[in-house]
Parts: structure tokens; sequence; C-alpha cells
């Protein structure tokens, strides 16, 4: 045979094309010696007379099942392995082996990292009864979503939306050709179009929820001028994806043109910009300050942080009344043990002020939506509907059950009053059975069972998305899955291609390319966990999107927080660290399943231990937990609620307060006298630290210092102990060195860190004078460091105590803040104080937020020059650079290191960059990538163009800067 072989396959213009294992396997254009030609002629032709088979049978797409049961039919005896180049399986030769149940083996050795492994054979998935007709089986018999060629409202071009022309043009770019029959019944609710009603609404995970809300939104922003929107998400991941997203849903949208009535008449000095009428999506998150304001955006995509308190400025300086719309994505997050009551806090104060702002909630995991409409005053609506069906199983001892038959598991042991786990196994009929493995990585069944699964989707081609309950155990199964799917020369050369530019990518980061990645990412295999920095991440995810990785191993935590879509989610036990999942996580993963679009279904496997058996069942049939207020689980949460609408001049009297408090969610949740307690206790702690004050006729006002922590959006107890350090600052503060300032904007609200106390003192001893008098201000003693080095414990009883020990972990995050702003890369600092790299890049982000806030504060505070102290030092935190690196620090690509080399080569300022042409930085840029390892000529000139890009960007922005800033002198002078 000497075709080629895409080409024979791609010649038949079969639309089942890419179901053909060898096609996938084999690299386009690869001309195969005789005897494999004759091999794979035969295997080849048995497939696709399999196939035609099914054609004629009217089945165009298949789970992966169904391809591999294909595969299996089609050329089980064919010997792909030695096209492959891999072992047999053992399974295939031998008896399965004994398993010892519960065994539980050890993740892989990180010893072995870097030494090329041995390839493994997954374990072989048999199939042991024919699955019943499901959801994803009827709907390809009947169709059963009406298009708009039935049903005209079905467009989004019918007129009642009265959308305009371009946005409805982009939309359809963007893959939405007409609206879901849920979305049209939900967006021709009452007021809702006209924006006079608010909505409370639930569809599952992927069933199009967004939506309806950015419709909603963005009428509100294109029918009034002045309007502003605010869509606020939980995770900085999601702001920037949405941020993207509308970005391109709005591309040439205009505004409507202002009245005649709202123009300014003051003569114009600059002609209006042509982009004046569109509508600005601008994202806020993560630290920095916000540099933009109000008035620089149309619809603000903000965490919950941000949105709280853009709305507390706006609020007080009387610019709320522009705000039309406001959608709360992820509304049962409201009563999350973290950061979910913000949302209470911005709704309630939207409710008290009585504007006409429309709120619109939303979420997949909603058990008790009618509190939260009765509470929004919505209208509600309620849909099961999912535009790619989903098969969810449940995998055990190495069996596959469906998991509707979970539910007769559990009724069948409650009947029977036997709740062992041998008494549920005896009432259900597997689907599947996955052979024992004889390798010994793959003794433990679920282990065996989760790469047998994930190899199975992988071979098919489609994505796999493993949830895992730990960072070391995703990187596990990482190799191990590595190990086991296609890789090298049974790939396509252009995914190879892809990969091999994926490690070419990370590899050029600060942080160099991670030892694991380098050993999965050629068989298409990834983790993404939280200890990895964020560009890590991103560009795994951006891979997996764009199919050069098939597999992507996460924590579970990340579930929520990251959007990847995979034909198949597989839940490696069900636990997030020891804890067993809750319901909503649990809906949350398995939601990941089947995306629009580029599958045709979706499929969730929940792989568990026997002994979890029945804690697992309960799991899968568990009612969502009812969704109350968040304010009450954490006293101090009244406190900051009460203290914010007393600054912000909300409320002022008892009265009003008590009105406050029946627009909370808590007033529908919580009994009366128990509010009341809150409240009074909360007044009473608030008056004592001196953050408001009262008078005798019960009014109350914010005090300078209460006003400093709103500003600050700090909690009122973390706010008592940074005014009590910054007393002590303002009495001595070292100016002599960094280590007080860098102390100073070193964040109070996650201190709960370990300290290593061996780095602890070797950093401390190498402190110069300057550095010791910080610790000595601070109440910090050398003796103690040097006891705790020696295996001593830090006392933490007493209030005191607990201060001090708060004071040390402080000082501890400091030094590694120093270190970041020497510009030493993140995983140094991350090595040498012996914690995850993106737990030190997130300390470093959340320096930024929290260095603005203090910044703030001294102003409210009235302490203008330590305001102006951290400022110009807050700058240099961002840019992870040295002073004299500030000014390039500003210009997109260029930070820390990078910053560093162009500096080196004589671009020392914005004006010489903008000046250059973008051809003379790509060397230098080149200079500051040295570890990016090319070996072909093809790849380098690639690479090359790509720097020629990343140049013209920087390029860019250093004109944009340069402009800016010249303005800004004739402004001045
Ligand atoms: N009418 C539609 N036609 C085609 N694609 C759509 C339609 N509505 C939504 N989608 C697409 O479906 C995908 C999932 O939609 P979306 O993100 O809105 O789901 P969701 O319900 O918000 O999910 P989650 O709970 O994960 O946030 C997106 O890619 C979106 O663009």
């Amino acid at each position: 045979m000497g075709e080629n072989h895409a080409t024979s396959c791609a010649s038949r213009v079969e639309p089942h094309y890419f179901d053909c294992v060898l096609c996938r396997h084999i690299p386009h254009g690869s001309t195969l010696g005789s005897d494999l030609a004759a091999l794979f002629d035969s295997a080849h032709n048995t497939f696709h007379s399999a196939n035609a088979m099914e054609q004629k049978q009217g089945i165009l797409h298949r789970t992966t099942v169904e391809s591999v049961a294909v595969q299996q039919r089609g050329f089980r005896n064919a010997p792909l392995a030695p096209l492959s180049g891999s072992k047999r399986s053992f399974s295939e030769t031998a008896d399965s082996p004994h398993i010892e149940p519960n065994k539980h083996l050890d993740f892989q050795s990180a010893s072995s990292v870097g030494r090329e492994l041995p390839r493994l054979i997954a374990s072989d998935i048999v199939a042991l009864s024919i699955p019943l007709p499901s959801e994803y089986s009827q709907r390809k018999a009947i169709s059963a979503t009406p298009t708009s060629a039935t049903d005209r409202s079905l467009s989004l071009s019918f007129a009642r939306y009265a959308l305009p022309e371009p946005l409805v043009s982009n939309l359809n770019a963007l893959g939405v050709k007409e609206i879901y029959p849920w979305q049209k019944q939900c967006l021709l609710g009452p007021g809702l179009l006209d924006g006079t009603r608010n909505l409370v609404y639930s569809a599952p995970t992927g069933g199009g929820k967004s939506l309806v809300a950015d419709i909603l939104m963005l009428k509100r922003v294109l029918e009034d001028r002045n309007a502003k929107a605010l869509l606020i998400l939980p995770y900085v991941a999601l702001v920037q994806e949405k941020v993207r997203w509308l970005r391109n849903v709005v591309q040439d949208v205009k505004r409507k043109p202002l009245h005649p009535d709202e123009r300014d008449t003051k003569p114009q000095v600059w002609q209006k910009r042509p982009d004046e009428d569109n509508v600005r999506v601008v994202g806020f998150f993560g630290g920095g300050k916000i540099r933009a304001t109000w008035l620089d955006f149309d619809v603000g995509v903000c965490t919950f942080e941000k949105a709280n308190m853009l709305i507390n400025t706006a609020i007080d300086d009387g610019n709320i009344t522009n705000l039309k719309a406001v959608v709360l994505d992820e509304l049962h997050m409201v009563d999350d043990d973290h950061r979910g009551y913000l949302m209470e806090l911005i709704a309630t104060k939207l409710l008290s002020l009585g504007h006409d702002v429309q709120m619109i909630g939303m979420s997949a995991t909603l058990a008790n939506i009618d509190i939260l409409s009765t509470w929004l005053s919505a209208h509600t609506y309620k849909t099961f509907y999912r535009p790619v069906p989903v098969e969810e199983h449940l995998v055990y001892e190495g069996k596959i059950y469906p998991a509707s038959s979970t539910r007769c598991i559990l009724k069948a042991a409650s009947q029977s009053q036997q709740t062992t786990s041998s008494a549920l196994e005896l009432d259900s009929q597997p689907l599947r059975t996955i052979r024992a493995s004889h390798h010994k990585e793959f003794q433990d069944p679920v282990l065996n069972a989760v790469i047998a699964l994930a190899n199975e989707t992988a071979r098919s081609g489609y994505g796999v998305l493993v949830f895992c309950s730990s960072r070391q155990g995703c990187e596990s199964d990482a190799r191990l899955i590595s190990r086991v799917v296609p890789q090298g020369n049974e790939l396509d050369p252009a995914i190879l291609e892809k990969r091999l530019d994926l490690l070419g990518d990370l590899r050029s980061l600060a942080t160099g390319l991670d030892p694991i990645l380098a050993e999965t990412i050629p068989a298409g295999v990834a983790f993404h966990h939280a200890g990895m920095t964020i560009e890590e991440r991103d560009l795994i995810s951006t891979a997996y999107d764009g199919g050069a990785l098939k597999v992507v191993v996460a924590t579970c935590s990340l579930a929520a927080g990251i959007n990847l879509p995979a034909r198949r989610v597989i839940l490696h036990n069900a636990r997030m660290g020891r804890d067993m999942i809750g319901p909503s996580m649990l809906r949350q993963m398995r939601g990941r399943a089947g995306r629009k679009g580029k599958d045709e279904i979706g499929e969730t496997y929940l792989c568990c231990r026997k002994c979890d058996l029945e804690d697992v069942v309960e799991l899968m049939n568990a009612d969502l937990p009812q969704v109350s207020s968040g304010l009450t689980t954490d006293k101090h949460r009244i406190q900051r609620a009460l203290l914010e609408v007393v600054s912000i001049r909300l409320v002022n009297t008892r009265e009003s307060i008590n009105d406050y408090i029946r627009k909370t969610l808590l007033s529908l949740s919580s009994t009366s006298d128990l509010i009341q307690d809150h409240v009074e206790s909360s007044l009473r702690d608030l008056l004592e630290m001196g953050f408001i004050k009262s008078d005798n006729f019960d009014s109350y006002v914010a005090t300078q210092l209460g006003k400093a922590v709103v500003a600050s959006s700090l909690e009122p107890e973390d706010g008592a102990f940074v005014h009590r350090e910054m007393q002590r600052a303002l009495q001595a503060f070292v100016m002599d060195g960094e280590m007080h300032i860098l102390y100073t904007f070193t964040p109070v609200q996650e201190l709960s860190a370990s300290i290593n106390w061996q780095v602890f003192r070797s950093e401390m001893e190498a402190l110069d004078d300057s550095g010791l008098r910080v610790m000595m201000f601070l109440g910090l003693k050398p003796t103690v460091v040097n006891r705790m080095a020696q295996g001593g414990n830090l006392k933490e009883s007493t209030p005191a105590e607990k201060e001090t020990a708060r004071i040390y972990r402080r000082f501890y995050l400091a030094l590694q803040l120093r270190d970041l702003c020497n510009e030493m890369p993140v995983h140094v600092v991350a090595r040498k104080y012996d914690m995850p790299r993106g737990t030190v890049q997130t300390l470093e982000q959340t320096c930024q937020g929290f260095a603005a806030g203090m910044i703030k504060f001294c102003e409210q505070m009235g302490w203008g020059a330590m305001a102006a102290i951290l400022d110009h030092f807050s700058d240099r935190l961002r840019a992870g650079a040295k002073a004299d690196l500030l000014a390039l620090a500003k210009v997109t690509f260029i930070k820390s290191r990078t910053a560093r080399v162009f500096y080196d080569n004589g671009f020392k300022t914005v004006a010489s960059l903008a000046n250059a042409d973008p051809k003379e930085l790509v060397p230098i840029l080149m200079q500051a990538q040295p570890t990016k390892l090319r070996v072909k000529s093809k790849d380098e000139q690639k690479y090359e163009e790509k720097l020629l890009a990343k140049a013209q960007v920087i390029s860019d922005s250093a004109n944009r800067l340069w402009q800016s800033e010249m303005q800004q002198d004739l402004d001045d002078e």
C-alpha cells in the first residue's frame, strides 16, 4: 500500500472519518511498509465496513463506548500494538488475578520523574449487558429540540427581543444561531425584556444560562446611554473568560447616541473617538488598584469583592443611579462559607436603595429557588433541559453501573434494612466490567478503572477530565494515564507539533517547564491545580480547549473555577482532601461533561472504593442542600454588613438599620429574635472598636477609622488588627530598608500558612540591621525564632499569644514578598520557602490588592505621607521588579525578568520601546526566554513569528502609554 493513509480515508468522504482509529493514529502522509500495510488495510476495511453498516442503520454519532465497541468488533485482532510500538495487554493473554479489595496503592514515586518510564497497557473494558435506551439514543431517534423553522421566536432576530443586528450576528458567529426553547420562555417572562422585573432562574450546568443574563443585561446597556451593568462571578478565571466572551459579543455594537440635551456643550478639544459609542467591557479582579472608575465602563465584570467595592463607592458618591443591571452568577454560593455572603451584601444594598436596577440571579444547583426569588422579588424560572445529554455511571470493584440504578440500590438497602456494601452490591446489574490489570501500578481497582476509562475516551479522540482529591493525586494520575494513551509516532504529526508548541510555551515561562508536565504532555495529558501558576494553568486549558491535550487531571476544588468541558468526566473517588464532596460540588464536576458544539453526549463515571460505596450512593442520590443566608455563620459578617451600610450612609438610625436587615436573605431564613441578637451585639462591638459612633437620638455614623476599614475592604476584626499595627508603624517606621513597607503590604486575611522555622531562622540571620530593627519594632524575638527552629511550639491560647503568632506568620510571608520584589522568580521563592508555586503567586497577587487597600486605609485616616510611600512601593510589588524598572513594567508582557533584560539592553524607558521597530525587540525577547528549546529550523521560524507578534503587542502598549504620558504633560501645562 503505497497510498497515503489519510488520503485514503479522506477520499472516501465518510462522515465518520474522524472515528477511524487508524486514521488518527497514523501520521498523515506516512507511507507504511508492505507487511504493515497489508495488516492495516484489512483492519481499516473491517473498520469501515462496520461503520458503513451502522451508517445504514442511521447512526451518525457514537458514544465513546460505542466507538470502542466498533474498534473491538472491527479489529480486535488487528495488531494495533505493533503498529503503536506498545506491548499487548496482559489481560488479553492471562486470566485476571485476584485483586485485594480496598488495597490502596501509593502515588507514583517522585524520584522517577525525568526518567523515561516503560509504557503500560490500560485494562480492557468489556460490555456485559445491552444498555437500555438512554436520553441520548432517544434524542437521536426523535429530534427533541425545535428550531426557528417551526418557531420564529427561537430566532435572536425575533422582533420582541429587539436586539441590534450586529449583536445577533456576533452571537451567530459565536455559535448561537438560535435560542433554546427554555431560553425563549425564560426571556419572555413578565417584565424581563423591559427590565422592570428581577429574575432568578436555574438550569443544569451547560444548559445555556449565561445567554439569558447576557441578553437582558446588554439590553439595559444598549437602551440607555448612561446605563451601567455589573456581572458578578466568583473566580478570577471566570471573570477573565467572561470579559473575552462579552467583548466578542459586543464588537461593533453601538449604544444609543446621546440625546442632544445630554451632550457636553463645552467646545471639544479632541475629536469624538470612533469607538465612543461602543459598549466598553471591563474586568475587575485580583489585586492592584482599580484604575478604571465607574465612568470608564458600561459592563463591568467583577469578582464578589470588586463588585462590592464598586457599589459601595457608587452609593457613596451618588453614581449608583446609573446602575441598571446586576447579574449574580452562581447564586447558590450566597451561603458559601468563605466569600459568598458578599453577594447578599450587594443585593441587599441594591434592594434597600429601591431604585430601578434589574437583578438577575442564576445557578445550576438551587434546591430552594423560591426563597431566593422571594428575597429578590423576582420572577422564577426553572428548567432541567441539557442541550447535550449526559449519561452517568457509578464504578466500583471494576464494574460499571448506570447511575440511575443506584436509586434502586438505595431503596433495596433501606427496605431490607441492610446497609452493608455487599448488600448493596447484589441488587444491581453492571453494564460493563473493567478487567483487572497485571501491572503492579494498576492493582488498585479504582485507579485501574480511572486509567482504563480515561484511556478509552482519549483513544477515541475525545476530551477527558479527571477529578482527583489532591494535587499529588492529580500529578500521579496524569503520569500513569500518559503511559497508556497513544503518543510519539502513533500520533498525527499536527497534534504532536501542537504539544511540542505547548511544551515550548511552558518552558518559556519564568517558572520553566515542570518535569512531570514534560513527561505527560507529549502523550496529551496534563494536570491542573492551584499549586501551579496562572500562566501554566492558562496554557494548559487553552491547549485542552484546542484539542492538543486529550486528558486533564484537576483537583475537585477547581471544578467550579474552570470551564473545561469534556466528553467524559471521571471522578477518582468523590473526595476533596479527606472529606467526601457535597452534592453541589458533585453536580459542578459532573456538569463539565458534554460540550455544546463539540460533543453529542457527555459521560460521567464516579469511581469509588467499595468501602465508600454506601456514602457515594447516598451522595449521588442526595438532594441539593437548601440555600440560606451566610450572614450568621460568622458573627463578624453582620458586623461588616452594618459597618458598610453605616459608612456609605445608606442607614443612620436604628429604624433604618432594621429596614435594611428586613431586606436581607437572612430575614427569610432565620428567626427575628436571633437576628436582633446578632444586630445588637454587632452594633455594640462596632461601637467598642471605635468604628461607629452613636448619639443620644440613636443615630449612627461611621468614624474615620470605620470608613478606612470599609474603604480598604477589610473585615472589621482584620481592620482592628491592621489599625493596631499601623499605629505602631507611625510611631517608628523603618525607612532605611524595604522590610517594614513590605510587611505593611502583607495581607492579614490568610495568615494560616505554616512557617518553616529553619528557613525563618536562616532568613533572619541574613537580615541586615534595618531588617532586624523591623523585627524588633514588631515585637518579634530572634530567641523565639531560634527556639522554634529547634522544634519548639508557638503558643496560641490567649488573644495576646494569637496576635503575636499572627505577626510571626505575617513577617514570614513578608520575607517571601521581599524576594519577589527583588526579582526572584515565583518558583524559586516557592522552593526556598517550601511552598507550592501557585500559593506564592496567589500571595503575590493578594498582596497587590491588599496594598491598594492599605493605601486607601492611610488616605482615609489622613496619613498622607504614609499613603504616598506605600503607593510608590505598590507599583514595585506589581512589577515584581526593582525601582529602576518601574516605568518599563507598565508595558504589556514586560514584567520582572523580561523588564530587566530590556533595561540591560538599553530599553530603559517606555518611549524607547514605543519608538523601536518591533523587529528590534525580537532578539531581546528571545534573550529573556533563554530556556526555550527548539530543535528544528521550522520550529525556529514559527517561534520567531510568535515573538514578533508579542513584540508588536509590546510596541503598541508602549505607544499607548507614551501617548497618554504626553497628553498628561500637555494637560499639566
Ligand atoms: N442557544 C444556544 N445555542 C447554541 N449554543 C448555546 C446556546 N446557549 C448557550 N450556548 C452555548 O452553550 C455553552 C454553555 O452555555 P453556558 O455557559 O451559558 O451554560 P451555563 O448554563 O451558564 O453553564 P454553567 O453552569 O457551567 O455556568 C456555551 O458555549 C454557550 O455559548
